[in-house]
């Protein structure tokens, strides 16, 4: 595809995300490439770099737009990001062709919004906080309270690349092989400092192409989600529930700490995402895992009620930890969606904690930065349920010393480079 091509796309992407708001950025691009699979990987790529960059300024833009008094078009949104943050070669009047598969001419409108920005800064000091920091006005307050006088270096951590980690899966390998094999594919990775199993690639690197990948040596996992495996201490022979078990990111690494020894049940309410499971369990070769799909009303957690040796919830949260990867997150998040899934992450610890036998361990973690999410709610349930008390990590399970605070481990980009996590490790007194 031409450059000015890749625009088009671009153009035509923002537009399929503007028509679904609602619906995760990541999830429209997928369909619409599925849609248009004469785009190849390398136009996929330029054009999803594209649209991700204005997915990460969006309030800048906007209020950038709103100042010269025209509207938020994915046209106008281009205009003024090329104008905004200008590229060699990357002229809107060129990229305008007009040519075949390329955008069409710009309008007098448009021309005169590129002339009336070139030369600013994305960020103006005239902009709100908010804006400035690229989050919604709502969530200001609260992060100021969580974050305080480091609050611009987080978000700016928070509102950068992700780093791409590997957990590597010890049931087939060691992490000095595993290596080995992604440097016989072109690819190095360094050993991650908080994860005992992990490794970090630098850059975008098609890790899912080698044969380390392939063969079930190691699983894309951010280092936060391995440092909540670690936390839970899973060990073999245990009886363990994870209660939001997904797709099985954390079944996987805990089933790796049991050495596949003892009893798994993952656990969800969505069935597609438990099927997900199916195909990565195999691939790495585990087999202590039972899945159980969660329906309304269901007994099970009432019959299994104080048998098992871990409990983790990773709680469906706001996902304010992973902006990285989703900016467009950060921007759909409103009050009311914090109200309600504060409501469920209540009522399912409450419910998972009744699984916990007298002398277990419950792990709460979520990818949240909120203390409403976090600190609060592990506040909240151990004033109702005196029967917990906060526990330390174990030395045995890897983790850096001094990692947890009070039985709760909070990890930042900035501090931690990674998503934004947090875990309380409870223990069940009697
Ligand atoms: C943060 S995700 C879990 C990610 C997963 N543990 C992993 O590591 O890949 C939260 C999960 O909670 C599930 N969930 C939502 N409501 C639930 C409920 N009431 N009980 C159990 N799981 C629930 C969601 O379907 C989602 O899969």
């Amino acid at each position: 595809m031409t450059p000015s091509a890749r625009l088009a796309a671009a153009i035509d992407l923002l537009t399929a995300m503007e028509a679904t708001p609602r619906r995760p950025a990541d999830a429209v691009a997928n369909a619409f490439f599925r849609e248009r699979r004469y785009i190849g990987g390398g136009d996929r790529r330029a054009v999803s770099t594209r649209v991700w960059s204005i997915l990460r300024q969006w309030r800048h833009i906007e209020w950038w737009l709103d100042r010269a008094g025209t509207s938020a078009t994915p046209r106008n949104r281009i205009v003024a990001m090329l104008a905004l943050s200008p590229r060699p070669g990357e002229a809107p009047q060129d990229l305008f062709s007009g040519d075949r598969y390329a955008p069409s001419v710009l309008s007098p409108a448009e021309r005169d919004l590129a002339a009336r920005l070139r030369g600013h800064e994305l960020i103006h000091p005239d902009m709100p906080r908010a804006v400035a920091l690229e989050i919604p006005d709502w969530l200001l307050p609260r992060l100021e309270t969580v974050f305080g006088d480091d609050l611009v270096p987080e978000i700016e951590a928070l509102s950068g690349e992700a780093t791409l980690d590997l957990r590597v899966n010890l049931l087939k390998t060691t992490r000095d092989e595993a290596r080995q094999s992604l440097a016989a594919d072109g690819i190095i990775a360094e050993d991650t400092i908080l994860s005992p199993w992990g490794l970090r690639v630098p850059g975008r690197q098609p890790v899912t192409a080698t044969a380390a990948f392939k063969a079930g040596l190691v699983e894309i996992q951010d280092e936060g989600s391995q440092v909540v495996v670690a936390a839970a201490d899973a060990r073999p022979g245990m009886r363990v529930v994870d209660y939001c078990a997904g797709a099985a990111g954390k079944t996987l690494g805990m089933a790796m700490t049991m050495q596949n020894r003892g009893h798994i049940v993952a656990c969800d309410v969505s069935e597609a995402r438990l099927d997900g499971a199916v195909r990565r369990l195999r691939r790495a070769d585990v087999h202590n895992v039972e899945r159980h799909l969660l329906k309304p009303g269901d007994r099970w957690a009432k019959r299994r009620a104080g048998s098992f040796d871990r409990v983790l919830v990773d709680a469906p949260c706001t996902g304010t930890g992973t902006w990285r990867r989703n900016p467009d997150a950060r921007l759909r998040l409103t009050e009311q969606d914090l109200a309600e899934l504060m409501v469920k992450q209540a009522e399912i610890l409450d419910t998972a904690s009744t699984l916990v036998r007298p002398g277990g361990r419950l792990v709460y973690a979520t990818c949240s930065i909120l203390r409403e999410e976090n600190q609060d709610r592990i506040e909240t349930f151990l004033r109702t349920s005196p029967q917990f008390r906060r526990a330390e990590p174990d030395a045995q399970c890897g983790l850096p010393a001094g990692l947890a605070q009070q039985g709760m481990i909070a990890l930042s980009p900035l501090r931690d480079r990674t998503d934004g996590f947090f875990a309380a490790i409870l223990e069940r007194t009697a």
